[in-house]
């Protein structure tokens, strides 16, 4: 039988949160979009990542915040089959039908199979039926994601490890839990093993969590983790794992730690190892370099577009979602039927829908550990990296009235990155107990570029929070 060929005027490889943003704005304009997916539609963020280890920390973080405020039932506990029943909810019980139902409602044609290229704007499509050509008239967006990194330590392929995926949909909370990597998943499903009533322990080669935040953030979710009842080793290096019927092995230095699983939590590959890369003269496994407009500038013809996770520009949905817009925008104006949009992206500069200028240095990131973590834009260190003179200031969250009325024993600390020759904020940190939602006002400050003298008449309303921006203001002298 012949192979069957189908032409759309773009084709966008990944289904995921990112992927279906592009498809969206991409056919907004009328251009034909197909969308290819060989798992669910949603990707790892709805069924794996994001939203299932949200609703696991939830039940935690509701009682810490109980039992922080006198009054509230300090006596209650998470009740783990519930926990996990929230947790099935919210992840739809692994079924897409919901997401594949708006994308029909948004005239994307959805593809189920394994995409690989075959040569420029030419993909394979693997499914159960066989192969199929598909050819894209003017654009291929990759969105692919990442996958777990599982570093080479001798034996931990063969001790069955966990990834994120096997933490965020476990069934049964194991007694004794090893993590190994301090980064954000190490702590999110750290903070959620130790709630659930696992003896977890950390382990972290540096001498730090969180390593890409303000030191300060990493201390104080280390001693919230330790004060939990979570072993944090810091300096520790797994050097061989094994894995019997009484569980796992694993060797650090003369110790050796005994566990019923170990999570890999060391990080993301971008997905290009199986995606036939090879033929349009880039390297599988690698990410996917693009420019501001998500055009892969190695790769001729102006046609190849990546976002999210398989860029290696962005690690969270959120900012891949971002960069999924202008992708789609971008593809819409240079290939679809309106010559004003064609004329308004080719003049376009930084700041414009059609460029991602957000990603260089105003990148918002939650941690929903406990207590949360959340920054925006530079570190200290980051921005002197960049050149920039910088002056910290500093905040105890404590002595607000909002945090006050949050607990007597509220601890948290904010710190700007304030550009002193321009009067800008370049970066903030706040950690603390329910900081997550004030990371927008400071990414709006960011984003905006406004002054920090302007930002005074912006009041914050009391008892919050919130009220740190009057205080940052007059630490800084106004
Ligand atoms: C445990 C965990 C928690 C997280 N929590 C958060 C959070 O709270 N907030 C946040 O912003 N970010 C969070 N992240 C990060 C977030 O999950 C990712 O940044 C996001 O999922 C990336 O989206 P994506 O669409 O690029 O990739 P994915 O969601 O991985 O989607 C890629 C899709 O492509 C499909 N695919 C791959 N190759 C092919 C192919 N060749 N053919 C067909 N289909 C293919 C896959 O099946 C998948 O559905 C978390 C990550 C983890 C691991
Ligand atoms: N709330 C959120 O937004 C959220 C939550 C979870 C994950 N994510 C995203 O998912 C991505 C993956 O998270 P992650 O925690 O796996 O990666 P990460 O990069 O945040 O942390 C990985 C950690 O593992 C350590 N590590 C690496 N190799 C190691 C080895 N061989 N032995 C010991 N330690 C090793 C690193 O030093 C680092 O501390 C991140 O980019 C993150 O942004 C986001």
């Amino acid at each position: 039988m012949a192979e069957q060929e189908t032409t759309f005027d773009v084709i966008v490889v990944g289904a995921g949160a990112v992927g279906e943003n592009a498809a969206d704005r991409a056919g907004r304009s009328g251009l034909s979009v197909a969308l290819v997916e060989h798992a669910l539609v949603g990707g790892e963020c709805s069924y794996w990542a994001c939203m299932p280890s949200k609703a696991l920390l939830r039940p935690g973080a509701v009682l810490a915040a109980a039992h922080a405020a006198p009054g509230a039932d300090a006596a209650a506990a998470v009740d783990v089959a519930a926990a996990l029943a929230r947790r099935d909810e919210v992840a739809a019980h692994w079924d897409d039908s919901g997401q594949v139902g708006w994308v029909d409602s948004v005239g994307i044609t959805l593809l189920r199979g394994h995409a690989r290229f075959t040569g420029p704007r030419e993909l394979a499509l693997s499914t159960d039926g066989g192969e199929q050509r598909l050819i894209a008239r003017h654009a291929v967006i990759v969105a692919t994601g990442s996958a777990p990194v599982v570093p080479g330590i001798e034996g931990l392929a063969e001790a069955r490890p966990w990834t994120s995926r096997d933490a965020t949909s476990v069934q049964h909370v194991p007694a004794r839990l090893v993590v190994l990597g301090g980064g954000v998943v190490g702590v999110e499903m750290a903070t959620v093993f130790a709630d659930f009533g696992s003896d977890v322990t950390l382990v972290v080669r540096g001498d730090r969590l969180l390593a890409a935040a303000e030191p300060f953030a990493g201390e104080a979710v280390a001693d919230a983790l330790a004060d939990l009842g979570v072993t944090v080793l810091f300096g520790a290096q797994a050097s061989a794992v094994t894995r019997d019927d009484d569980g796992v092995h694993v060797t650090l230095g003369d110790r050796t730690l005994h566990a019923d699983e170990i999570l890999v939590a060391t990080g993301r590959r971008p997905r290009t190892d199986d995606l036939g890369v090879e033929t349009l003269g880039l390297t599988p496994g690698r990410a996917i370099e693009v420019d501001d407009t998500l055009a892969a500038a190695s790769v001729d013809g102006g046609w190849l577009f990546a976002v999210g996770d398989v860029s290696g520009r962005t690690a969270t949905t959120h900012q891949g979602k971002y960069d999924a817009r202008v992708a789609g925008d971008v593809v819409a104006a240079r290939f679809g039927p309106d010559d004003a949009a064609r004329e308004a992206e080719r003049d376009a500069g930084p700041w414009s829908r059609y460029r991602a200028t957000a990603d260089e240095d105003s990148v918002p990131q939650v941690v929903f550990s406990r207590p949360e973590v959340a920054w925006v834009g530079h570190t200290e260190a980051s921005a002197r990296e960049a050149g920039i003179d910088v002056r910290v200031v500093p905040y105890d969250l404590a002595n607000l009235a909002g945090a006050s009325v949050l607990s007597p024993d509220y601890t948290g600390k904010a710190q700007l990155a304030l550009d002193d020759a321009r009067g800008v904020i370049v970066g903030a940190t706040f950690v603390g107990p329910d900081v997550a939602e004030m990371l927008h006002a400071a990414t709006v400050a960011v984003v905006g570029q406004v002054p920090l003298a302007r930002l005074w008449h912006a009041v914050p309303a009391y008892p919050t929070l919130s009220e740190v921006w009057l205080r940052f203001g007059e630490a800084a002298g106004l």
